[in-house]
């Protein structure tokens, strides 16, 4: 079985698609980090993030080992790699990635913006998950702050919303829910209760699928 899951920025993808991934014994592949370390790439190189070219061979050259990298997760990161990815030869480049992550068995759980539309428009189940902005923001600022750092949370909405603004506007393989989405808005939800709430969704379309 694969699992889409898209939305905004944090919107709890992320935390969704591992847990879910859990749950069902599955891999589970959080898609932004892939463009967020072609961002890496660049900007260590001192590179512009808008050169095709150079963003091509980054992509060309990833290393999958080097995902768990904790520098990947910075706001400046986050902002880099959505510039990088409304580039669409940079897109093209890491699409076979995605696709044969989701393919391997026994099933996968993938989370980012275009999964469900692009990646994987065959998924099993697919789920688009928001949230309010504010309530991202705080989110976002209240795990800064457990990790110890300093957190502006006027910024980190501002940021939220430039984000979101920019990914829903691209050309190519906009933030978008797949027509056969199933909405999950977690803005009043903990963690364990959007949890639970995409797990109905997942075990209601399989009893429909094995009703027929
Ligand atoms: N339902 C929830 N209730 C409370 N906090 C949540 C919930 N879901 C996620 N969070 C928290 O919100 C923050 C953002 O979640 P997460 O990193 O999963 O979002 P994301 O959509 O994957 O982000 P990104 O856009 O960076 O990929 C994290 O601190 C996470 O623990
Ligand atoms: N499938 C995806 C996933 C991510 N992006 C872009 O990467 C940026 C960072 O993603 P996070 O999920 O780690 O926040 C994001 O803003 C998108 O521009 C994408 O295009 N497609």
């Amino acid at each position: 079985m694969i699992i889409a899951i898209d939305g905004p920025a944090a919107s709890g993808k992320g935390t969704l698609g591992k847990r879910l991934a859990h749950h069902y014994g599955y891999r589970h592949l959080d898609t932004g980090v892939i463009y967020r370390a072609v961002a890496y790439g660049l900007m260590q190189a001192g590179q512009d993030l808008r050169d095709e070219a150079a963003a091509v061979a980054v992509a060309l050259e990833l290393d999958p080992e080097k995902f768990g990298n904790p520098a990947l997760k910075s706001h400046e990161i986050g902002h880099a790699a959505s510039v990088v990815s409304a580039i669409p030869r940079v897109r093209e480049v890491l699409l076979n990635f995605q696709r044969q992550f989701a393919a391997d068995p026994p099933g996968a759980v993938l989370d980012g913006r275009d999964i469900g539309t692009v990646i994987c428009p065959n998924a099993d189940v697919k789920i688009f998950v928001v949230a309010d902005p504010k309530v991202r923001a705080r989110r976002r600022t209240l795990e800064a702050q457990s990790r110890g750092e300093a957190a502006d949370e006027a910024a980190i909405l501002a940021d939220i919303l430039a984000r979101d603004e920019r990914d829903q506007n691209r050309p190519i393989a906009p933030l978008k829910p797949a027509p056969d989405a199933h909405l999950l808005d977690n803005s009043q939800l903990d963690i364990e209760g959007g949890v639970r709430a995409a797990i109905d969704i997942i075990e209601a379309v399989r009893a429909g699928r094995q009703r027929g």
